[in-house]
């Protein structure tokens, strides 16, 4: 078990800087998720965590001891790979047992730790077939077995679902979450699939252009994102914006909206200029009571809910409402808004103004 802490890291590579001056602390025995699109820089973070790539500058601490520029074999961790790369010539057991066997470990200790990791992973009874005719999931599971059965001080996963079809890629997560929970291994997991990352993350960390936009846990970041980046980019649909120009002072509790006056939380930080109130798609409700209109544009079937498109005087929005309320296309209604949940954002910057809602999640780091 470790706890892994990055400071100030920063990656180039020649001109081109793939992560700057990350920091973030990864507790011990957390699932910890790197977050973000393609090309963000969150498999080079994981690199140099793992000692693969040496960071440009910067500092990495497993459990206190500074491992920026030791090699990865030095770390004590195991890497999994995208694609799980098993030894094709070896079975099942083999496999799994030759890290142990090639650090010189005694054959019946070998056979023991085997043994107790295939009964992990519930792949005792395909021990001795050969990894060639495996399904998907068995290769992944020999893939864990064989970083497993080290039991090195944390687990490092690089996308290792992403080339399993959906249901298969749902049934996995779901092991591998209940692996960790039976483990307890500080687990540091790369996805760019913002659900995957809200279902079995402990913390996330969301990246973009090497930098990282917000890091904490799950419920944090969706509730309230530090930035338009992090709200457009977790949930689906996303975080609406009802774009305005104006000015929020510091302690105001209403924004107008046109002719509306629109209820947030209690800003702490005054803003003006180009604004956003940011909103999620489940807090906006059709709402006839309500001075602010909106026309109906589209509705889409979900079956318990449905999601309906709005033109707003600020922008088209999205709500999710349930399936058995009234939206009709080409109607008018009124929109109310959750008022404790909104965002109000500095468009120019894209970043959040700290309010009472917001400030406990966005003070902390
Ligand atoms: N060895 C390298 N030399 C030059 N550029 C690199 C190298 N490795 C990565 N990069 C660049 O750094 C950026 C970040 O890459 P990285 O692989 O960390 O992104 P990522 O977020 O993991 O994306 P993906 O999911 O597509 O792998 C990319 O623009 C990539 O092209």
């Amino acid at each position: 078990m470790a706890q892994i802490c990055i400071e100030n890291v920063r990656k180039d590579f020649g001109s081109f800087t793939a992560v700057q001056s990350s920091s973030f602390t990864i507790e011990d025995g957390e699932f910890f998720m790197l977050l973000g699109p393609s090309g963000c820089g969150k498999t080079t973070t994981l690199r140099m965590m793992a000692g693969l790539e040496l960071p440009t500058s910067g500092e990495i601490f497993i459990d206190g001891e500074e491992v920026g520029m030791k090699p990865a074999s030095q770390r004590d961790i195991a890497f999994v790979f995208q694609m799980f790369a098993l030894y094709p010539h070896m079975n099942v057991g083999k496999n799994i047992s030759y890290p142990l066997l090639s650090q010189g470990m005694p054959k019946p200790q070998v056979k023991r730790k085997v043994d107790e990791v295939a009964q992990i992973l519930g792949i005792t009874d395909i021990l001795k077939k050969p990894v060639g005719g495996l399904s998907g999931g068995d290769r992944q599971r020999v893939a864990l077995g064989r970083a497993i059965v080290r039991d090195p001080k944390a687990f490092f996963m690089d996308e290792p679902l992403g080339a399993l079809d959906a249901e298969f890629r749902e049934h996995m997560s779901e092991e591998l979450r209940a692996l960790h929970d039976r483990m307890g291994a500080t687990t540091v997991y790369v996805t760019h699939d913002q659900l995957e990352a809200m279902q079995m993350g402990d913390k996330i960390v969301v990246m973009n252009h090497g930098v990282v936009e917000q890091f904490g846990v799950p419920q944090d970041i969706y509730d309230w994102p530090a930035t338009m980046f992090v709200a457009s980019f977790i949930g689906s649909p996303s975080m609406n914006f009802l774009n305005f120009h104006g000015i929020v002072g510091s302690g105001t509790t209403s924004v107008a909206l046109g002719e509306s006056e629109i209820r947030v939380p209690e800003q702490h930080a005054g803003g003006r200029g180009d604004l956003a109130l940011g909103v999620r798609p489940e807090h906006v409700h059709l709402d006839d009571a309500s001075d602010y209109r909106a026309e109906v544009v589209a509705t889409e079937y979900l079956g318990t809910t449905q999601i309906v498109t709005l033109n707003t005087p600020h922008g088209d929005i999205k709500a999710r409402i349930a399936s058995s309320d009234r939206a009709v296309v080409g109607e008018k209604t009124g929109l109310r808004f959750d008022e404790r949940t909104i965002t109000v954002f500095e468009t120019e910057k894209g970043r959040a103004l700290l309010s009472a809602g917001n400030e406990g999640v966005l003070n902390h780091g």
